[in-house]
């Protein structure tokens, strides 16, 4: 997977969030730094293709966001900071909406449900945890035959287990060659996941870390 900005820009009304003008990253787990409001989630939804921007996103040296917009978004998945759900809607309602919108192979969606220790699906989402919801957004995360999967904070509201859990399928899906872009504002332990590389967003544009 390689993944290909440029000349991206992006405003709510006046107020300018992202100037970039290129920005690649090759295959591998990414950690995305920044401030609260520097942009992090702004950027993750643009890649995710759920908000308009100004620019270019090609996956692969292929597959352009705005040309190819159904390959894309089966390409990439997304699992969002703070989920929202509608309340009367269950795990397993969304989990199987989303698991055939993503051409998810057989026995995918029982693997991650099992992983994550998703043991709430029949509970309709207005009544679960934040924990339970965002691990359920995690799951979805997961589905189909994505090659980068972002993850937006994804470490807060779960516990240690699903924690641990976590850790565990971003390796497996990474060996099989997907790429990961995380944020979070706790530092990951390389023990717990081998990182990549690292990125601050800092004024409006991508700056690498040493990793
Ligand atoms: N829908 C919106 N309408 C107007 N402004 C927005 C909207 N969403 C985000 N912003 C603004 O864009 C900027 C970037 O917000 P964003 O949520 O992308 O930051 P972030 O880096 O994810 O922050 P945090 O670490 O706090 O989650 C902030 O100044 C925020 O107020």
């Amino acid at each position: 997977m390689k993944l290909a900005l440029t000349a991206l820009n992006k405003s709510y009304g006046s107020h300018a969030v992202l100037a970039i003008d290129t920005w690649q990253i090759p295959a591998g787990i990414f950690w995305i730094q920044g401030e609260n409001g520097a942009g992090k989630s702004t950027l993750f939804r643009i890649l995710a293709g759920m908000l308009p921007f100004e620019g270019t996103v090609v996956l692969d040296d292929s597959i352009d966001q705005k040309k190819q917009p159904i390959l894309y978004r089966l390409r990439v998945n997304i699992g969002e900071a703070e989920p929202l759900y509608p309340s009367f809607l269950t795990p397993a309602d969304l989990l199987h909406f989303v698991a055939e919108a993503k051409k998810s192979p057989p026995g995918q969606l029982e693997e991650l449900v099992q992983a994550l220790g998703i043991n709430f699906l029949s509970q309709p989402l207005g009544a679960c945890s934040s924990g339970m919801v965002k691990k359920t957004s995690l799951a979805l995360a997961f589905l189909g035959q994505p090659g980068l999967i972002i993850l937006d904070e994804p470490l807060i509201t779960i516990d240690q287990e699903a924690r641990s859990a976590l850790f565990l399928l971003i390796k497996k899906y990474h060996s099989r060659g997907v790429s990961f872009l995380l944020s979070s504002h706790q530092p990951f332990d390389p023990a717990d996941l081998p990182l990549s590389g690292g990125f601050l967003l800092q004024n409006r544009t991508l700056v690498p870390l040493p990793v």
